[in-house]
This record gives C-alpha cells, structure tokens and sequence, in this order.
C-alpha cells in the first residue's frame, strides 16, 4: 500500500520508526515530514498528508504528534478521511473493522515505540467488515454527516 505519514517535532522519532516499519514491510512511504525535530506546527504536515489520502494518492495516513488527538482534529476536517487516535492495538483493530479508518494517528509522547509499531500492525493488516450489516451502517451514516457538512474537494 502506499501510506502518507506526518508528524510534528513530538511525533518525528516514532514517525521515523513507523517509516522503518512500514518500509521493511514492502509499503511505499509518502514522508510529508518533518524532516528534523525543530519545533513545527502540525497542521502544516497533516494537511498535505491528509489531503493525500483524501485524493486517493495515498491509500491510508499514519500521523503521529506528541498525543495523537491534534492529528485527527486536523485530518477529520478534510472530506474523505476518517482518522482515529488509538493507543492499544485492540482499538486499532476496531477502528479498521467496525470503522474502516483510512488516517491512523497516534501519540508518540503517550506510547513507546514498541506498542506503537504493535498498533500500527493490527491496523495495517485488519480489514473492514464490509459484509456486517451494523457496521456499514454506522460507517454510512458517518459518511452522510461528512457528504452534509464538509466540502468535497472538487467544490473547493
Ligand atoms: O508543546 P509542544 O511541544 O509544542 O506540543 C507538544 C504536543 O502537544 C499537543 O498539542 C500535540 O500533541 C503536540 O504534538
């Protein structure tokens, strides 16, 4: 897959080790940067990144600031993506079968790297359950509030 990876300067040294990762896997990395750990403002990283997953030049996100949460506030903006924060590999697990996220984000101030690679595998390699009837329904729905109330990139 090709997967779009971002952090800020509290997220760079696990975005670099989920780069490694994901890398050794067979995976074709879209580093949006940074590329050092001077200090940045995140959104100037999730934009761009979450604007390729949303245009289909990726086919899914891994973000990473210092909690996680500022990543998918950010990415959640953006019509076409569906960012979760997760911090165990059972919710990872969950956010890609009852969810089908495409954007992962996650704290590299709050985990160690260990765990982290862990959660990114479990979502990596979890599929949607897109034959289970309840979850494409909540999905549905989730894509009904995003076709009402974000702008679609083409009206931009
Ligand atoms: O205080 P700084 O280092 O700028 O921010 C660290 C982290 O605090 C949260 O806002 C974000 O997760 C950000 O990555």
């Amino acid at each position: 897959m090709k997967i779009a990876v971002c952090s800020d300067h509290a997220g760079f040294a696990l975005k670099e080790e989920i780069k490694a990762l994901l890398e050794k896997e067979g995976h074709e990395v879209l580093d949006f940067g940074p590329y050092n750990e001077e200090p940045c403002d995140l959104s100037d990283y999730v934009y761009p990144a979450s604007l390729a997953v949303a245009e289909g030049k990726a086919d899914r996100g891994i973000f990473v600031d210092g909690v996680g949460y500022g990543s998918a506030l950010i990415a959640n903006k953006i019509y076409g993506v569906y960012a979760a924060v997760c911090q165990d590999p059972f919710c990872a697990k969950l956010a890609r079968s009852h969810s089908d996220t495409n954007v992962l984000c996650l704290g590299g101030k709050i985990i160690g790297s260990a765990l982290a690679l862990e959660i990114v595998e479990a979502w990596m390699t979890t599929d949607y359950l897109k034959d289970i009837e309840k979850y494409t329904n909540r999905v549905d729905k989730v894509k009904k509030i995003a076709e009402k109330h974000l702008k679609k990139l083409d009206e931009l």
